[in-house]
């Protein structure tokens, strides 16, 4: 059977399933689960591949690994990719929308402890019959760098994107966190220089990253440049090392989830903004996602993501606000980041 008939049949049985690539890898893996689980009737450390939401007060979704089929494929790289250009089809009553949200944001953080709150907003779109895995495969050849996934559950729906972002990378104790944020358009260079508000905003997620972890021995590089599809983002990477009595890896990950990234700080105020102030549910966008295992694990956040329901998708975008930000330039990065899952569609 081909990936096709897999992602068929479970699609048909209403069963689970996820596809992914990581960046720079020509294969693909899925799992397919085999059949509905029975609640409660594994252990909790049990291998699995997560899908987390953004407020961790939500529940996770997993597919465990020994109840699945293991599928490893060739992703398709030669694939035509469609250079058409995305016709600008901003909709005014968003765009005003998200302005004010943003205003809202400068102005709550001019009076209040916040310092920076990642704004973000959902984008519909019909789309007609729109085949998971040919928008899959596309995915794999026009980002590869990135985490490419296309995710099912009955629980969630089917879920796909392309995202830029580690979250962490465990492997026999060493782990790897990334600090990514800050945005510009690509312009085939990556000698560019990064604005006051764009340092300060990945500045924001290189020392809550550093502070939440700082008993694991920590080694953080400089912070350079990287390219994600049209986009570049300021990115730095934070090592450590689990000790064998310390926590595990959820613990680690309830340290960090959500980042400065894709919340804000501190934390809890910018996640009260953000649930009192957007108008949408973000569900699983800004989550986690990725093989977690005792030992190895390796988990993304989920960003450049899209819902597919029937014929209909939603794009979620979002973008970090300081006491610096423009509004209107903050809208245009929500709309150059939203092309990201349109030049897929
Ligand atoms: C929240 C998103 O991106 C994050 C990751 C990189 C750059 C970001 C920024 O420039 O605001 C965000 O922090 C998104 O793509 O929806």
């Amino acid at each position: 059977m081909s990936i096709s008939n897999f992602i068929d049949e479970n699609l048909k049985k209403e069963l689970p399933f996820v596809v992914f690539r990581k960046g720079e890898h020509s294969k693909g893996i899925g799992y397919f689960q085999k059949e509905p689980e029975n609640e409660g009737s594994f252990e909790l450390d049990a291998p699995r591949f997560v899908f987390a939401p953004f407020n961790n007060e939500h529940e996770s979704l997993s597919i465990l690994l020994q109840n699945a089929k293991k599928e490893v494929f060739d992703t398709e790289t030669n694939l035509e990719i469609s250079k058409k250009q995305i016709v600008e089809e901003t909709i005014v009553s968003e765009r005003e929308y998200h302005v004010n949200l943003v205003r809202k944001g400068i102005d709550s953080i001019k009076g209040s402890d916040l310092r920076k709150v990642v704004l973000a907003r959902k984008e519909q779109k019909e789309v007609g019959d729109l085949d998971p895995f040919i928008t899959f495969q596309k995915m794999c050849a026009r980002y590869p760098n990135a985490f490419v996934y296309l995710w099912y559950h009955p629980n969630s729906n089917i879920w796909m994107g392309a995202t830029p972002e580690r979250l962490i990378a465990l492997k026999n104790n060493k782990f790897d966190v990334m600090a990514l944020a800050a945005t510009q358009e690509y312009t085939n260079t990556l000698e560019v220089s990064w604005g006051t508000k764009e340092r300060e905003e990945h500045q924001f997620v290189v020392d809550y990253i550093s502070d939440k972890i700082n008993d694991f021995n920590i080694e953080v590089s400089k912070t350079y440049t990287v390219k994600a599809g049209s986009l570049l983002h300021l990115r730095a990477d934070i090592e450590g090392e689990i000790s064998k009595d310390s926590e595990g890896l959820e613990a680690l990950i309830n340290r960090l989830h959500p980042t400065p990234a894709t919340c804000g700080l501190p934390k809890e105020l910018a996640k009260d903004f953000i649930l009192n102030n957007e108008n949408f549910n973000r569900e699983f966008y800004t989550g986690f996602l990725g093989e977690l295992r005792p030992g190895t694990s390796d988990l993304y956040v989920n960003l450049r993501c899209m819902k597919v329901e029937g014929t209909k998708v939603s794009i979620f975008v979002g973008g970090g606000v300081t006491k610096d930000s423009d509004s209107e330039k903050e809208w245009l990065e929500t709309v150059a980041k939203a092309k990201v899952m349109r030049n897929v569609l």
